[in-house]
């Protein structure tokens, strides 16, 4: 059922209107002129307003200011294409030439009524989009997460200098990334540099390029990966770690606009946008004398702080659901699902590694899983205080080798198959099993099928 308004002078055709509507199982008010619609009635209560162009008083069409958003028929006896066009531009949904045939009448009605619906839902859909949209496919409903968003949203836009704060883990370069993307620099290239793992002595020219000669070994001139990044966005992740001479380069960079290779006499005008990250205390650092105070100033135009996992509990079954789904479909594996216990010893885990430790536990349960179940034994986590194996360390798993397809089911069997014959000779049977969040039944079974002998008995 549906509320409907008729605005119409002539009492035989109101009533007329009212009875086919009425039947046709709507509910149905009635009004002589604008005004008195606009006095008696909430206007924005109806799905439909069908309102006579010819009324004592404004036009019918003047109805159509008075409900925006409620789609207005208008009806004449004067059927011209000029009133017709008229009413249309000034917003009526449709037209109606009186005399109407009343199955017509009620066939246009209710296409404009499912029209309507459809609208309606479709700004519920968007303002519900706005209210959870969460940049690059990050998950998180807090709101400290939230806020995090809505810095993102403001800030991408802008061509400013972004410093992205928050513990190892915690989603610092899906925030930069998610900050490129957004900018209208979307289009050109976002480098991606851990400053931390690029060796001391490379990391200048690495950064800034070099010319031929520069020093032994520069057999040809080099640019850097900030000439790489012009028209994107150089993220520069564990900007902690830069040493003094590239921190001087690197300011000099931001203050002017320009590069200057290593060895090179002249500078050269770069169109890059700047996005730093880490882990550390920054100002610490500046009173230790280890980060250059004015370079501090110049990164932090904005500062996007992301909270520990600890601290955004409510986020963690949903990362969880989400990050189960994309490592089954990472490792190629059907869809799966957290057991009772699984979600609850999530639940309690105080998540030391953030997010990329829920990843890691995560994927490694997948891989281990024989069914579409993972359940809290797969999972391997410690509860908070608890006896036994210490919290997994990320190192202590050996990389999956950069050549291999993490996708592909074999290179999961190697990588199991290398943890066991990394750590078999320090671990007995019931400690490998358990960090690798698996029966001792299972690691036998995997050992045969694997054919992974045993060294120890
Ligand atoms: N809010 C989130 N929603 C979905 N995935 C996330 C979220 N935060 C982090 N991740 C995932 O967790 C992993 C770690 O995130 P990321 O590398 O961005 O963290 P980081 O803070 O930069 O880590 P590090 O300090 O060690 O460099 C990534 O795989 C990322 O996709």
């Amino acid at each position: 059922m549906s509320r409907i308004l008729i605005i119409e002078d002539e009492p035989i055709i109101r009533t007329e209107l009212r009875r086919l509507l009425t039947r046709a199982g709507h509910d149905v008010a009635e009004a002589g002129a604008v005004p008195e619609a606009a006095a008696e009635h909430a206007l924005d209560a109806f799905d439909l307003v069908i309102s006579d162009l010819r009324l004592p008083g404004p036009p019918g069409t003047d109805i159509i200011a008075l409900c925006p958003g409620v789609p207005v028929l208008i009806m004449t006896s004067f059927a011209t294409v000029k009133s017709a066009v008229d009413a249309m531009k000034l917003g009526a949904v449709d037209y109606i030439a009186k005399p109407f045939d009343h199955d017509e009448l009620l066939l246009q009605v209710e296409r404009v009524l499912r029209e309507g619906r459809l609208t309606r839902q479709n700004a519920a859909l968007k303002r519900e989009v706005e209210q959870t949209w969460s940049p690059g496919g990050m998950v998180g409903n807090s709101p400290a997460m939230r806020d995090v968003f809505e810095r993102v949203r403001k800030v991408a836009p802008s061509a400013a200098t972004v410093l992205v704060l928050g513990e190892s883990g915690t989603g610092k370069e899906l925030v930069a990334r998610a900050v490129h993307a957004q900018s209208p620099r979307a289009e050109g290239p976002l480098i991606a540099v851990n400053c931390a793992a690029i060796p001391e002595g490379l990391l200048e020219s690495e950064l800034f390029g070099h010319e031929k000669g520069a020093f032994t070994g520069a057999q040809a001139a080099h640019a850097g990966l900030v000439e790489a990044a012009h028209g994107g966005t150089l993220f520069l992740d564990e900007i902690g770690e830069l040493p003094a001479p590239a921190q001087a380069r690197l300011l000099r960079m931001l203050q002017d606009g320009e590069v200057r290779r290593v060895g090179a006499t002249r500078s050269r005008k770069v169109d890059v946008r700047i996005l730093a990250a880490t882990h550390r205390d920054l100002p610490r650092r500046v009173q230790e004398g280890l980060f250059r105070q004015d370079l501090y100033f110049r990164l932090r135009v904005v500062e996007i702080r992301l909270p520990p996992l600890r601290e955004r509990g409510e986020d963690v079954p949903a990362l969880a659901k989400h990050l189960l789904e994309r490592a089954c479909l990472r490792i190629g594996r059907p869809p799966a699902s957290l057991s009772p216990d699984a979600l609850a010893a999530i639940a309690q885990h105080p998540w030391p590694g953030n997010v990329r430790e829920l990843e890691n536990a995560i994927e490694r349960a997948v891989i281990l899983a024989d069914g579409p179940l993972i359940t809290a034994d797969l999972l391997a986590l410690e509860p908070p205080g608890g006896p036994g194996v210490p919290a997994l360390e990320e190192t202590d798993f050996p990389p999956v080798p950069a050549s291999e397809d993490p996708r592909s089911p074999d290179s999961m069997e190697e990588y199991f198959r290398r943890f066991v014959l990394e750590h078999q000779d320090r671990m007995g049977e019931t400690e490998l099993a358990r960090r690798l969040g698996i029966s001792r039944k299972t690691l036998w079974e995997k050992r045969q099928r694997l054919g992974i002998p045993r060294t120890r008995a």
